[in-house]
């Protein structure tokens, strides 16, 4: 193995630190603490873990935290019942619907309903507006975890090549939003991408958000390259990315690892945009480049 190993873990440790310094501020200046409504509905294994490192780290960063579980066959007019009295709490400045919903609520009417000012995992048609076009607005947690790391390892991204294998609204999208924000030369790669591997041979930038468990062969990447491994998938074997981490590490400058990378960023972003919320919320002033 050559390629570094990116410590998202450190990293997310950081940044949360930084948060919770940030959010004790917030607390004397605004004379209460920045609160993160999350919201469970049904018992889905890993959900409810993820719900509960969000609560106890929210709380970890001097924030308070609403932590809403409902049962699995809540109608969505009472899931959106609730999201309304979320909107409407001053105490609340972030709000984040856990997902994937059950089958019977509809995400997008969910997602839509959270006021964009309080949408602190970025979901909100108007927030993805806002990145596509360079407005300051709420950014989804993982690629702004990606887009963190590779700043920290890279520096300055600009005339870069990425690729972004995977094109969702939650991180392949934005992904690539932020990447040319940061001045990257951007290619979206997707299912039906022909020839794949040249593409990636070309990146030194591989962000790989597929969902398929070593989807991303080592002899695609071209040496050097910094690998962004953002799958989580639960096989027979445990934990795994989207990329053949081995085969990849004998050629990367550095790469992410599955677990340990990619994933603790998503919280500590999280929290990072929930102090942001709370601060622009409350109109107090929070310095451009503070977190
Ligand atoms: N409303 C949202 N729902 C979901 C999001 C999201 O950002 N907003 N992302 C994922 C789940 N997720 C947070 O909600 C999340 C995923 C993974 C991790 C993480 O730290 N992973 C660890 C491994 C932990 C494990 O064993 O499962 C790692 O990669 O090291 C944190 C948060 C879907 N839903």
């Amino acid at each position: 193995m050559s390629a570094e190993i990116i410590d998202g873990k450190a990293a997310a440790a950081r940044l949360r630190a930084r948060v919770g310094e940030i959010a004790a501020a917030f607390e004397a200046v605004a004379g209460r603490k920045a609160g993160l409504a999350v919201v469970l509905v049904g018992a889905d294994p890993a959900s409810s873990v993820y719900v509960k490192s969000k609560g106890k780290a929210t709380v970890a960063a001097n924030m308070a935290s609403f932590e809403h579980r409902l049962p699995a066959d809540t109608t969505e007019a009472d899931l959106l019942a609730l999201v309304d009295a979320l909107n409407a709490d001053p105490a609340v400045d972030g709000i984040l619907v856990q997902l994937p919903l059950p089958k019977h609520i509809r995400e997008s009417v969910v997602l839509t309903r959270i006021d964009p000012d309080k949408d602190v995992d970025g979901f909100h048609p108007v927030n993805a507006g806002r990145l596509a076009t360079g407005l300051n607005g709420f950014v989804p947690c993982t690629p702004l975890g990606c887009l963190m790391l590779l700043e920290e390892q890279l520096g300055d991204l600009s005339g870069l090549d990425a690729v972004v294998i995977g094109r969702s609204n939650i991180v392949g999208k934005p992904m690539a939003a932020l990447l040319t924000k940061a001045s990257a030369t951007v290619t979206v790669a997707h299912s039906r991408t022909k020839d794949l591997s040249s593409h990636v041979a070309r990146a030194d930038i591989v962000v790989a958000a597929v969902g398929i468990p070593h989807f991303v062969k080592g002899e695609w990447i071209k040496p050097g390259a910094t690998v962004i491994d953002v799958g989580i998938n639960r096989t027979e074997d445990g934990l795994t990315g989207d990329v053949d981490f081995d085969g990849a590490a004998s050629v990367a400058g550095a790469i992410t690892p599955v677990p340990g990378g990619v994933g603790p960023m998503t919280i500590a972003c999280l929290l990072r945009n929930t102090i942001v919320a709370a601060h622009r919320n409350a109109g107090v002033q929070l310095g451009k480049d503070a977190i």
